[in-house]
């Protein structure tokens, strides 16, 4: 599973934690060698002897502990660097591969698998620890009897083979137990997004805590459970083992001199501490096992064909504005869903000029959105090209493309903060006009609530991209939510503002009143351009 993981920046620290873990065992086997031998009455355990062995309980509690605290240090620098890598990725794969996992295949990896890399690191520490302890015991135990070390050496191989088998039945059980897991996060994302709807449906309310959420939390309980018997179950069998062995010794006496036999004992049973505290970290280490797994297979979706896509470039970069863009055949086929029709957009010919507003219209499902995201480069075209001023835009170019657009989508993210230039007078003026100003402000970049109505909100969107100054501007039915005053004002002032001041504008729109503000009109249907009316 560790190959799944950045292992490679954080081998230095591995190597001073188990350095650390060799030296603190070291103390652990001469401290039970030394209170062997007192017991024994091979030792007298005057002040020097007392000074050595405080000196080795020192060693043994500072190695093992900063072995501990290593190891852990290790383990949250593997959890930063993936939390990290899955943000960059998320950030930079294609769009497709996003949406097609949704909210609801994303989070629960994202949370709980993560987080469990995160418990790993803990566990990893305790379980380093005592593993180097144990092997110093049984090299130790190898040195008081060889013969009694080759008997106890079955026993250990038959209790690691219970725990190898316990292993994999109980990782069986962790994967089974994070998709019941998925489903009962699925189910939460209902009861939050649905939450005014289940309040006035009282039937459909408890048919899913009944029938989605009670069951799904029961089967995660049930699986997770059991696996955890398996790990538990041979916890217990090996305990049951090592007395089994301990009888054995205690019923042949003649086996070792009494000294040897008394610090072996003392040995064996010092070791099961250790050894409990393995077995009782090693679900952990299974149920990482699983997401791990779970993130490297979310890593491997998420893995962008574009090679520009910058995450450190912080300001806009003064961008030559095109004259004209050119769709040239594009097309895309949406993937088949089961018991519908394929859906196709295109193939699209379409060209923009610098400071025209072309509005798009046509039925719902009729193919507007989706042909703006063509347009916007956000779908990987089956076939056909984007030009920008005849050059065509390629995988290097396409962020770049990109950041040509400010896009107020029909179910838009209204980020809290605005473009670095976004105050002063003349964003005063824009919160007035649109009747923002009693309402909001912005303070330090950010704005002072986004709590607002659904066409409140998009009238500050709207804000953000005005002062975002990007050559082309595209509003996928913004006047839907507005008032009749707002309505007219954004189609007959704003629109051809923001044309005259050089903007292409181009608006998705239902609002047939005003499709005369549009210098060309183009009507879709069933994902093709049917007419273009207008220059
Ligand atoms: N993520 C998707 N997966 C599969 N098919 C999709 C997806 N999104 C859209 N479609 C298909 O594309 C068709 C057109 O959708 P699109 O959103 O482009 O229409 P639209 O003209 O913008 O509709 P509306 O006016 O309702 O917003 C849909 O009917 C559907 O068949």
């Amino acid at each position: 599973m560790l190959r799944h993981l950045p292992l490679r920046p954080v081998l230095p620290l591995l190597a001073a934690s188990t350095l650390c873990g060799i030296a603190g065992s070291l103390g652990t086997v001469f401290l039970l060698a030394v209170i062997g031998q007192v017991l024994n009455g091979r030792l007298h355990f005057g002040p020097d002897a007392a000074t050595g062995f405080m000196a080795l309980a020192l060693l043994s509690a500072s190695g093992s502990g900063l072995s501990d605290i290593l190891t852990n240090m290790t383990g949250q620098k593997i959890t930063a660097a993936v939390r990290i890598d899955l943000a960059r990725r998320m950030l930079t794969a294609p769009l497709a591969a996003l949406e097609k996992l949704g909210r609801q295949g994303l989070l629960p990896i994202l949370g709980g698998d993560v987080d469990m890399i995160s418990d790993l690191a803990f566990a990893l520490g305790a379980i380093s620890v005592a593993a180097g302890i144990t092997i110093g015991c049984l090299i130790y135990l190898a040195f008081l009897s060889l013969p009694l070390f080759l008997w106890l050496l079955p026993i250990l191989l038959i209790g690691g083979f219970i725990q190898f088998r316990a292993r994999s039945r109980g990782i069986k059980g962790f994967w089974a137990g994070r998709a019941a897991e998925d489903r009962l996060h699925g189910h939460y994302r209902t009861i939050i997004d649905g939450a005014r709807e289940l309040r006035l449906d009282r039937r459909r309310r408890s048919r899913i805590f009944q029938r989605e959420v009670v069951p799904a939390a029961q089967e995660v309980r049930k699986v997770t459970g059991r696996a955890i018997a398996f790990f538990v179950g041979a916890n217990a069998l090996g305990t049951l083992l090592l007395f089994a062995f301990v009888t054995l010794v205690l019923t042949h006496p003649a086996m070792l001199p009494r000294d040897r036999m008394t610090s072996f004992i003392l040995v064996l049973l010092f070791m099961k501490g250790p050894i409990d505290q393995m077995m009782h970290n090693l679900p952990v280490l299974g149920r990482a096992q699983v997401a791990i797994r779970r993130i490297a297979d979310l890593s491997a979706r998420f893995t962008s064909f574009e090679p520009n896509v910058s995450l450190t470039q912080e300001q806009d970069e003064t961008v030559a504005v095109p004259a004209r863009i050119t769709l040239d055949g594009m097309g895309f086929d949406y993937p088949k869903v089961a018991g519908a029709a394929p859906f196709s957009v295109g193939p699209v010919n379409l060209s923009l000029q610098r400071g025209e507003i072309v509005f798009i219209v046509g039925e719902n499902g009729s193919g507007k959105t989706s042909l703006i995201k063509l347009l916007l480069g956000l779908m990987e075209p089956d076939q056909g090209q984007i030009l920008v001023d005849g050059v065509p835009v390629t995988h290097e170019t396409r962020d770049e493309y990109r950041q040509l657009f400010h896009t107020i989508f029909s179910d838009f993210h209204l980020f809290e903060d605005g473009p670095p230039p976004m105050q002063g007078a003349a964003l005063n003026r824009w919160l007035e006009r649109l009747d923002l100003a009693h309402k909001v402000s912005v303070k330090d970049g950010v704005f002072t609530t986004t709590d607002l109505s659904t066409g409140q909100r998009k009238r500050l969107a709207l804000v953000q991209a005005i002062f975002t100054k990007r050559p082309i501007m595209v509003f996928d039915e913004w006047a839907a939510d507005q008032d009749p005053s707002f309505r007219r004002t954004f189609y007959t002032e704003i629109l051809p503002e923001l044309a005259a001041q050089g903007a292409t504008v181009i608006v998705i729109s239902h609002d047939d009143r005003y499709f005369h503000v549009a210098n060309r009109l183009i009507t879709m249907e069933n994902g093709r351009i049917i007419e273009s009316v207008g220059a």
